[in-house]
């Protein structure tokens, strides 16, 4: 797939902008600060309904002005389709697929699929669990919608049943009685243990399929590095029964975890067991000597596998259907000139790449393509 228009009305910087955007490579060039990741960031908000800079939508709307608009042509399998999201910090967002509004915003998401690779990836290898079940739960979404919905799902009950957690548990401590709170909690235990299940489900999925990719990714991106070096395991919250894949199978064993742990979630008024304390556990190797990335990859090893996971979660996507616009946001200055022209050679031949970057150094030979400049708040072809 490949965008051909974007128009952005008070979107970050842009009060306006319109701009045409050929397939295969565009390079967006300017000063620092000028609006180019502003631009890619939109065309991911459309993709996903979030940016891989912030976690709200305020600070996507223009300051001072209280909407903003994202609107883009998108060309698949031949075909096009206009599609539009009204941002309304705070209210629900409005989205319309060839002006014809559609009864819930979220389903737009997947009807464009972006890749983004960006400085902030590093968190991807350093940061907290979170940053990394965020990366898996983005790309269920992109690979299959719908599950966008079991993933609301799931944080909705969770927010609901930590909430009863510290109520129930503030008083069984204090004198009031706390039978209401807990029957209402096996309520909330069951509800947890089905959404869970179905996320968890999704997960393990992915995480198989993902794992031939990233070891492939990791061999092209790290000089010298063989195909098993680099691998991704799911550790779950709790034991998982043994060849348990299905939801079926995992939402008991999840719902005996949480009467096991029970006491324990009521002392600390929080939910202890479920995907949202899950790990996605990155480690490489060579022979005997196998090691979790986090706290022992050098500085270079964690930038090869943040690419190789952003290169894998590429290839899956685009083996299993339509291929994706990949965003390449200011990653060759953070490369050395080696790991810059191999990414750059991967990903030379995708549909549509979009590439922003500072100075035209920095955009490697193999993406040049069409060239914009992008500064005061205006993007022309040059
Ligand atoms: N909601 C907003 N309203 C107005 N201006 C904004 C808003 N959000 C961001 N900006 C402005 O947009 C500019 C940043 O744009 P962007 O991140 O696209 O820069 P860039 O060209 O990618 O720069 P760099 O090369 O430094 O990454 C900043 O000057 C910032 O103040």
């Amino acid at each position: 797939m490949h965008v051909t228009r974007l128009q952005l009305v008070d979107f970050r910087s842009y009060a306006e902008v319109d701009v045409a955007l050929d397939p295969g490579a565009s390079a967006f060039v300017g000063r620092n600060g000028q609006g180019k990741t502003n631009l890619v960031e939109a065309i991911d908000y459309l993709s996903r309904l979030s940016s891989h800079r912030v976690a709200t939508d305020a600070p996507l709307v223009r300051a001072g002005t209280e909407r903003a608009v994202v609107r883009a042509t998108v060309v698949k399998d031949g075909r096009e389709a206009v599609l539009e999201v009204e941002l309304l910090p705070g209210k629900a967002n409005r989205a319309k697929v060839n002006r014809s509004p559609l009864p819930r915003s979220r389903d737009l998401v997947g009807l464009v699929r972006t890749v983004v690779f960006s400085p902030e990836d590093l968190a991807l290898v350093k940061g907290d669990p979170g940053e990394r079940r965020r990366f898996l739960d983005d790309l269920l979404v992109l690979r299959t919608p719908r599950l966008a919905g079991v993933r609301a799902d799931y944080d909705r009950v969770l927010r609901q049943r930590s909430t009863l957690l510290k109520t129930a548990g503030a008083a069984r401590r204090g004198s009031s009685s706390a039978e209401s709170a807990l029957a209402t909690l096996d309520v909330w235990d069951g509800q947890l243990a089905r959404a869970g299940a179905e996320l968890l489900a999704e997960r393990l999925r992915l995480v198989d399929a993902l794992r031939p990719y990233v070891g492939k990714a990791y061999q092209a991106v790290a000089r010298g590095a063989g195909r098993d070096d680099a691998e991704v395991e799911y550790r779950a919250s709790f034991e998982l029964p043994p060849a348990a894949q299905t939801a079926g199978d995992l939402e008991p064993a999840l719902l005996d975890e949480l009467t096991r742990r029970r006491n324990d979630e009521l002392d600390r008024g929080v939910c202890l067991v479920g995907p949202h304390r899950d790990e996605l556990v990155l480690t490489l190797g060579n022979g005997e000597t196998r090691l979790p990335v986090k706290g022992y990859a050098s500085h270079g090893e964690s930038w090869s596998f943040a690419l190789a996971l952003r290169l894998a979660s590429y290839d899956l996507l685009r083996a299993e259907g339509d291929d994706p616009i990949l965003v390449l946001d200011d990653v060759f200055a953070e490369l050395d000139s080696g790991r810059r022209d191999q990414l750059a050679e991967l990903v030379a031949g995708a549909e549509q790449v979009l590439v922003t970057a500072a100075v035209d150094a920095d955009v490697p030979a193999a993406l040049a393509g069409t060239r914009y400049v992008v500064a005061d708040g205006t993007v022309l072809r040059g």
